[in-house]
């Protein structure tokens, strides 16, 4: 059986082994490392690399990428030719993580965003081995959309379009949420309607597949009360996203500098 150690296993470690344990992966299949020693819901969870007393076929790095320069050294020592070593860290870019682990078998980064937990998420990946490619497919895609990039760009990009989101969303259910109570409504039912909107909204973009100018046509009657609304959120909207994109995107390169220690 393949042995998966996450050396980290936060909100996102946990979300991911949470959705491979939905989709049935086997849990002895995965172990993670947790210095509180919580136990991971489900899965084996130890204090240390040592404690786990395994040398893992795949190690995940889980923790925070400012992290990475004091703990690679201790990593490296479990990475043998057979370790594949998978990041989630933000902005650790390939370069960094290959002179940190130059034993490694493979490198693959990943940046999955929180729904993997519920096998929904968006998980673009990284490797240049054909063969890895094929063999990590069906696993990473248990979690969702898990799309193969071509270059370090392209997974960046996908990253900040989809990695944030379920923050950017949540702030997004919550302002329509105040902006009902702030009309009169019970707290838990503009929670409840705003939050079924927004699903039921995605649910249909997903399933129709069609253009999401066709889609807000469908909705906006001419001059009707959507028209009315679109033309406030269409004038700032687009701008907005795009400075929040930026910001994410600077920061980024702020951490890939603090990963390689420049
Ligand atoms: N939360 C998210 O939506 C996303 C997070 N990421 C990346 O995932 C990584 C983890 O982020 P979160 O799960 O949000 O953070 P988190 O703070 O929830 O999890 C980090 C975990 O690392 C553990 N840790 C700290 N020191 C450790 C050590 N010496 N040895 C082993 N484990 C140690 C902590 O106990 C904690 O459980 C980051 O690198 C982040 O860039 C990537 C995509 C999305
Ligand atoms: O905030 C972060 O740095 C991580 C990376 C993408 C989502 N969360």
């Amino acid at each position: 059986m393949t042995q998966n150690l996450f050396i980290g296993c936060g909100n996102m470690g946990s979300a991911m082994v949470a959705g491979w344990l939905v989709a049935g992966e086997d849990p002895a299949s995965f172990t993670a490392v947790r210095p509180s020693g919580t136990p991971v819901p489900g899965i084996r969870t130890v204090r240390s690399v040592g404690e786990a007393d395994l040398m893992p076929d795949r190690i995940v790095l889980g923790f925070k990428p400012q992290q990475l320069r004091d703990l690679a050294p201790d990593v490296a020592r479990w990475v043998t030719s057979r370790t594949t070593i998978i990041s989630i860290l933000a902005g650790a870019d390939m370069a960094t993580l290959k002179g940190y682990f130059p034993r490694a078998r493979a490198i693959v980064r990943v940046m999955p965003n929180l729904p993997v937990a519920v096998r929904r998420g968006v998980l673009p990946l990284l490797c240049s081995d054909p063969a890895l490619q094929s063999e990590l497919q069906p696993w990473f895609s248990m979690l969702g959309f898990a799309p193969w990039c071509a270059s370090e760009e392209e997974f960046g990009a996908i990253g900040f379009v989809a990695g944030s989101t379920p923050a950017y969303v949540a702030r997004f259910i919550a302002a329509f949420a105040a902006a009902g109570e702030g009309r009169g409504l019970d707290a838990g039912i503009a929670l409840t309607a705003a939050r079924e909107a927004v699903l039921g909204s995605a649910w249909l973009a997903a399933s129709s597949g069609e253009p999401m100018t066709d889609l807000a046509r469908r909705v906006t009657s001419p001059n009707g009360t959507t028209e009315a609304g679109l033309k406030v959120l269409d004038a700032e909207l687009p701008g907005l996203i795009d400075r929040t994109l930026a910001a994410a995107t600077a920061r980024s390169a702020e951490l890939a500098a603090e990963t390689r220690g420049s």
